[in-house]
């Protein structure tokens, strides 16, 4: 097993609480500014918040587990995530990947619910964005078979997770704007519709035996893409790892508490200063791992200027940011005619510059991201 990380874990409850003193604010930003700047990876916890409960913890991985034990026909039946952006529903195994590699993992994402009318009336006015619409739950029957025998509903752990996920990512942007000696609220100018396109991804990753993890991963080496990464992963088991001091090393769960990455956007946004962690998921090759997590995104139209002016744009473009890399297998980099990187005669690369230059929001980039590193060969 590789070696642990001396990771802080961080209790963020003077963010949560709008009675909170400055000072108690500013002492949690001091730590958030060490982490992020140390590994971009770190945990966190709030005593008195009900996301941060073994109870909680034990109901979202429940409902979670009740799903991937559904059978393959009830599977079948939820929609598959389709490339192009917004993805929602069934995520089969192999049907992602960040690399050449195959990952061994089936997933169910899902976020915001709209209201029904709300939704309704977008629709019928044509104001969503690509990145907004509505969940793709299992179908009716599979719900109530999910449901039966359960005091939880499952669909109604999993909205309530994603909304506190959310108002935790809400209490972080604060503490980091203050990381970045900025106004408190500064950060969430960039995130005031987060959560209509933020989303939750459940994952259930199946053992392997390569423990070389060249042949088959879990997930593979790459950073996110968004703003934050909210992970809760209840499994003890070897999973999340960090590439830190020149290799990997476990990030193992810990009660009662969130996995944070720093994402892409808000890494590019600090000129580098703030780390966008390099990280992967790899078995044991005897247990199978759930994890739960959210990726919170700016909104469809952030661009990303740049708030700290000590380090310049060129140093940070020149780090290594999924983000800015082309994700798609090897195969797909020879057909460009059929990657939608490549339209307008523009490859991977040049649309990565636009993004930097301000040229193409964060929405319309994205889509493109999520089409290299969907896989058709996804199979039950
Ligand atoms: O499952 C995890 O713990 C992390 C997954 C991950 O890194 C990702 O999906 O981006
Ligand atoms: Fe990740």
């Amino acid at each position: 097993m590789a070696a642990s990380l001396a990771i802080p874990t961080i209790d963020i409850t003077a963010l949560l609480n709008s009675s909170s003193s400055t000072t108690d604010k500013q002492r949690v930003a001091v730590e958030l500014l060490n982490a992020f700047t140390t590994y971009g990876v770190f945990y966190i916890t709030s005593p008195s918040h009900p996301l941060f409960t073994t109870s909680n913890t034990n109901q979202v991985l429940d409902a979670t587990k009740r799903l991937f034990d559904l059978d393959a026909a009830q599977k079948a039946q939820i929609p598959k995530i389709q490339p192009g952006g917004f993805t929602r529903g069934y995520v089969p195994i192999g049907g992602e990947s960040g690399s050449a590699t195959k990952e061994l993992k089936e997933g169910f994402s899902y976020g915001y619910e709209w209201p029904a009318e709300a939704l309704k009336a977008k629709q019928a006015d044509d104001s969503l964005n690509a990145l907004q619409g509505p969940n793709a739950w299992p179908a009716q029957a599979s719900l109530d078979q999910l449901d039966q025998g359960h005091k939880d509903s499952f669909k109604g752990t999993l909205q309530e997770f994603y909304l506190h996920v959310c108002d935790i990512a809400k209490g972080l942007l604060k503490g980091i704007s203050l990381a970045l000696a900025l106004p408190e609220d500064e950060l969430a100018k960039y995130c005031t519709t987060s959560e209509t396109i933020s989303f939750m991804r459940l994952f259930h990753y199946l053992p392997y035996s390569d423990q070389g993890h060249t042949a088959q991963i879990g997930s593979s080496a790459h950073t996110d893409w968004g703003f934050l990464t909210l992970i809760l992963s209840p499994s003890k088991t070897v999973g999340l790892q960090l590439f830190h001091d020149n290799k990997w090393q476990d990030v193992p769960s810990r009660d009662n508490s969130l996995v944070i990455n720093g994402g892409d956007y808000l890494s590019l946004l600090t000129g580098g200063k703030l780390i966008s962690p390099f990280h992967r998921v790899v078995s044991n090759g005897q247990e199978e791992r759930y994890s739960m997590c959210c990726f919170y995104y700016p909104d469809y139209n952030a661009k990303i200027p740049l708030l700290v002016q000590e380090e310049i744009r060129g140093q940070a473009a020149s780090g290594n940011y999924s983000l800015l890399r082309d994700q798609r297998d090897e195969e797909a980099k020879h057909d460009e005619a059929a990657s939608p990187a490549a339209k307008d005669g523009q490859d991977a690369r040049s649309v990565a510059t636009k993004l930097l230059n301000g040229d193409i929001n964060f929405g319309d980039y994205i889509i493109s991201k999520w089409t290299q590193v969907y896989r058709k060969g996804g199979a039950y």
